[in-house]
Formats: structure tokens, sequence, C-alpha cells
């Protein structure tokens, strides 16, 4: 595993029915306060999951503070239920001078089920920032092995 893949995801060219194989960036429960009116969990809730998984890994990336700039391409294929485990696989599809692309697919299993489905994707785009919260350059990339 390279430092621009945190965790393997499915890419654009692999089949949204592959299910990564290793590690989530992170994992999560969903809970009832997550939920909308209706029971399912909010659209919201999960983009600011992705935002988080994203961030993790424009973090490690960047050795350093990094900030959200853009979200492209979200969609939610399927609902997230209360109780669900929801995993989130990122991987770095580029990188510039100070910014970086990075795509999020995010899994559900149902809490007492080892079926998985593939429930969103997205692409964040960070930018790495310095203590004055202005755009610094990305350092080299580092083999974590
Ligand atoms: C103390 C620390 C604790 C840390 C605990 C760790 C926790 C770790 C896990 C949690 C992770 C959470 C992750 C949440 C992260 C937020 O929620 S951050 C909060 C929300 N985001 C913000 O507030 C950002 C607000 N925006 C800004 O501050 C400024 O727009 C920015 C991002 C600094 C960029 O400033 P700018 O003057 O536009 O910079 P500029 O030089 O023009 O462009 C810089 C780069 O951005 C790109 N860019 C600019 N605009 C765009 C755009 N619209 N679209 C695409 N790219 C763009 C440019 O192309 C350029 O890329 P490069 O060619 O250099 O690669």
């Amino acid at each position: 595993m390279t430092a621009t893949q945190t965790a393997l995801a499915t890419t654009p060219e692999t089949p949204a029915a592959t299910r990564p194989t290793i590690p989530p960036t992170i994992r999560v429960v969903a809970m009832p306060a997550d939920a909308n009116a209706a029971g399912d969990i909010f659209g919201g809730w999960l983009m600011s999951q992705m935002d988080l998984a994203a961030g993790t890994a424009a973090a490690l990336r960047a050795r350093g503070r990094c900030v959200t700039v853009a979200i492209d391409k979200v969609v939610l294929h399927q609902p997230v239920l209360i109780g669900d485990e929801v995993s989130l696989y990122t991987t770095i599809i580029r990188t510039g001078r100070t910014s970086m692309s990075i795509r999020v697919d995010t899994w559900r299993r149902a809490r007492h089920s080892h079926e998985t489905t593939k429930v969103t994707e997205g692409v964040f785009t960070f930018v790495a920032i310095d203590d004055d919260r202005r755009p610094r350059p990305l350092p080299p990339e580092c083999d974590p092995t």
C-alpha cells in the first residue's frame, strides 16, 4: 500500500460492486441521532463522514493541516439504516502543487449480517495549508513502509 492509498477503494475502472479488500480509512456506526424523520440516515451525515475520511487521507499525505476546498460527484446510491456499520475507503486520485483530490467510497454492513453494499461515492479536493491558513506545497510522497 502506498502513501497515496491509505486504503484501497474501488476505482472508476473497477466494478461498483467490488468490495475493497483492505482496511477502511475510517469506520463508524450510524446512530439514531444521525437519522432523518423517516428513520434513514441523513445524506449530510454521510457526507460529513466522507469529508472526515478524505481529510484523514489528506492530512497523512500532506503531513499536516488541510482544508476541504471542493466536493464533486457525490452520489448516494443506497440508504444507510440505523445500526449499520459504515466503512469509508479513500484513494488519492490526483495531486497538484498544494491540492489533492481524494475519491471516497462508502460501504454499509447491516449489524447482524456479513453482506455489504456500496452506498456512496464522491471526490473531495483538499488544500494543504500553513499556520497562516495559506496554501503550502505538498511534501514529497513518503513510503509508509
Ligand atoms: C490543529 C489541527 C488538528 C487536526 C486534526 C486532524 C483531524 C484530521 C481528520 C479530520 C479531517 C477533517 C476534514 C475537514 C476539513 C474541513 O472541514 S476544513 C473547513 C472547510 N474548508 C474551508 O474552510 C476552506 C476555505 N477555503 C480556503 O481557505 C481557501 O479557498 C483555500 C482552500 C486555502 C485556497 O485558497 P486560494 O487562495 O484559493 O488558493 P489558490 O492558491 O488559488 O489555490 C490553491 C490550490 O487550491 C486549488 N483550488 C482552489 N479553488 C479550488 C476549487 N474551487 N476547486 C478545486 N481546487 C481549487 C487550486 O487549484 C490550487 O491547487 P494547486 O494547483 O496548488 O494544487
